[in-house]
C-alpha cells in the first residue's frame, strides 16, 4: 500500500483529462485449457464430474477487472493508479449448454459503457465442442474506479462507441443504468407493494389458515408446500489472508463462490434432487470485507414455481473484537430442479416482502423460462 500512494500522482483531475477509448482497448480473450491441461481440472471439478460453477464466478470476477485496467491503461506507467472494485453484479444468463471438464473454456469480454467513475462490463464464456466454440453464458458487471488507496473515486477514461452495433450497447448500458436506479428505488426496503403483489400476499395468506377455526393466528401449510424459514441454511467463513484481492480486501469472487456453494446446497436441501443454476442477477457488493472478519452468510428459499427456485443469500460481516455485524452484500440465484420443487409460504410480513422481492427477481429474467431444460452446471 506503500507503493501504491506514490501513484495518486497519475490520477486524473478531471475526466476530459483522460483520453477516450474504443471498445476493442479492453477486449480480451482468455483460454482455460481444462481440455488440453488435464491437471488444472481438479480446481474446477464436482463430483457429477461438471465444472463448479463457483470457480466460473471467480474468473469472471478477475476478468472484468483485468477488462477495465485494459481499458484505463496508461502507457507511460508501470503500475496503475487506479483501485477497481466489483460494485454489482448485474446479471449472469447460462445458456442451454452443459459444462463438462474435458474440453477447453473461453472467457471473453470488454467495457460496454463507462460513467464517471464507474464502468459496464459485458463478457462470454464459450466452451469447445468438435472444432467449435460454443456459448455458455453471458455476463454483465459493473466496476468501479477507486484511487490507488482505495479511499476515493477516480475517474475511468471516456468510452466511444465507433459502428452502429457499439452504439446499441452502450445505449443498452445507459438504459441499464436507468434501469438499477428503478429497480432500486422501487424496492420494498422504500416502498409498499403493489395491488397485485398484495393480493398474492393476502391470498396465500388465505390459503395457510386452518378452515377448522375461525381464527387468523392458527397456520397450516398446504400439500407439497413448506415454510419460507425451514428452507434457510447458514454458514460461517473466517476470512484468512490468502482470500486477498490486490488491495488488501476479500476477493469478491470468493464472497461469490462462497454464497453461491450456500445457496446451492440450499436449493438442492429444499428441492430434493440436484439444482441446476440458470440465472445470477443483481449482486451488489455494498461495503468491502476487511481481512480477518467473520463472514455469516444466510441462505433461503424465497419465491419457487413448477421447477424453479429463487434463492437469496444475505452476507455480513463482524470483527472478532467488534461484535456489530454489517451487510456487505445479497445474492440472488436461480435454480431449476429435476422435478417439480414445494410451494415455498412466507408465515412472516418479512417472509412475504422477501416472496416479492424474489418474485420480481424470477419475473426479470431475460430468458423465457420454458427455453430453460438439460442444464448441467453445479457448485
Ligand atoms: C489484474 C486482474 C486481476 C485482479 C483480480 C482482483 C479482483 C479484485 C476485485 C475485487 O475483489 S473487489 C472486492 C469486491 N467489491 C468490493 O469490496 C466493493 C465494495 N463496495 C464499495 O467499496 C462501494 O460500495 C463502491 C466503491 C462500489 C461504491 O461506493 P459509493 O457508493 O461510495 O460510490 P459513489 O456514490 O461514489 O459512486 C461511484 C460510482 O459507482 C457507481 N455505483 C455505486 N454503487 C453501484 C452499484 N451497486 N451498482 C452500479 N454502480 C454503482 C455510481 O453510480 C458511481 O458511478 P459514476 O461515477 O460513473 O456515476
Amino acid at each position: 500500500m506503500e507503493e501504491r500512494k506514490l501513484l495518486h500522482s497519475f490520477l486524473a483531475k478531471s475526466q476530459k483529462g483522460l483520453p477516450p477509448r474504443r471498445m476493442k482497448d479492453s477486449y480480451i480473450e482468455v483460454l482455460l485449457p481444462l481440455g488440453s491441461q488435464p491437471e488444472l481440472r481438479e480446481k474446477y471439478l464436482t463430483v457429477q464430474n461438471t465444472i463448479r460453477f463457483g470457480r466460473i464466478l471467480e474468473d469472471l470476477d478477475s476478468l472484468g477487472v483485468l477488462i477495465c485496467y485494459m481499458h484505463t491503461k496508461i502507457h507511460s506507467a508501470k503500475m496503475s493508479p487506479l483501485s477497481i472494485v466489483t460494485a454489482q453484479v448485474d446479471k449472469i444468463d447460462l445458456c442451454k449448454t452443459s459444462l463438462g471438464p474435458e474440453h477447453d473454456i473461453k472467457f471473453s469480454g470488454h467495457v460496454s459503457w463507462v460513467g464517471k467513475t464507474s464502468m459496464e462490463v459485458k463478457m462470454k464464456m464459450c466452451q469447445l465442442h468438435g472444432d467449435e466454440f460454443c456459448p455458455v453464458l453471458d455476463a454483465t458487471f459493473v466496476m468501479v474506479a477507486r484511487d490507488s488507496e482505495n479511499k476515493g473515486p477516480a475517474f475511468v477514461n471516456p468510452l466511444i462507441p465507433e459502428s452502429p452495433e457499439e452504439e446499441e450497447l452502450f445505449r443498452q448500458g445507459e438504459l441499464n443504468k436507468g434501469r438499477r436506479v428503478a429497480f432500486t428505488s422501487t424496492s420494498l426496503l422504500k416502498m409498499a407493494p403493489s395491488a397485485e403483489e398484495r393480493t398474492t400476499i393476502h391470498e396465500m395468506f388465505l390459503n395457510t389458515l386452518d378452515p377448522k377455526t375461525i381464527s387468523f393466528r392458527s397456520r397450516v401449510l398446504p400439500p407439497k408446500a413448506m415454510w419460507m424459514e425451514n428452507s434457510k441454511l447458514k454458514s460461517l467463513e473466517v476470512c484468512h489472508p490468502q482470500e486477498r484481492n490486490i488491495f488488501n480486501r476479500i476477493f469478491g469472487g470468493f464472497l461469490m463462490r462462497k454464497a453461491y456453494e450456500l445457496g446451492w446446497a440450499t436449493a438442492c436441501n429444499f428441492g430434493g434432487s440436484r439444482p441446476f443454476v440458470i440465472a445470477v442477477d443483481d449482486i451488489m457488493f455494498q461495503k468491502p470485507v476487511e481481512v480477518g472478519s467473520l463472514l455469516f452468510l444466510s441462505s433461503q428459499v424465497c419465491f419457487t414455481q413448477d421447477n424453479y427456485m429463487q434463492v437469496r443469500v444475505h452476507s455480513e460481516v463482524a470483527s472478532l473484537q467488534n461484535r456489530e455485524h454489517t451487510t456487505t452484500n445479497v445474492f440472488h440465484f436461480t435454480f431449476m430442479s429435476e422435478k417439480e420443487v414445494p410451494l415455498v409460504f412466507p408465515r412472516t410480513y418479512g417472509e412475504s416482502m422477501l416472496y416479492l422481492d424474489g418474485q420480481r427477481h424470477f419475473n426479470s429474467m431475460s430468458v423465457p423460462v420454458n427455453l430453460r431444460k438439460d442444464y448441467l452446471v453445479e457448485p
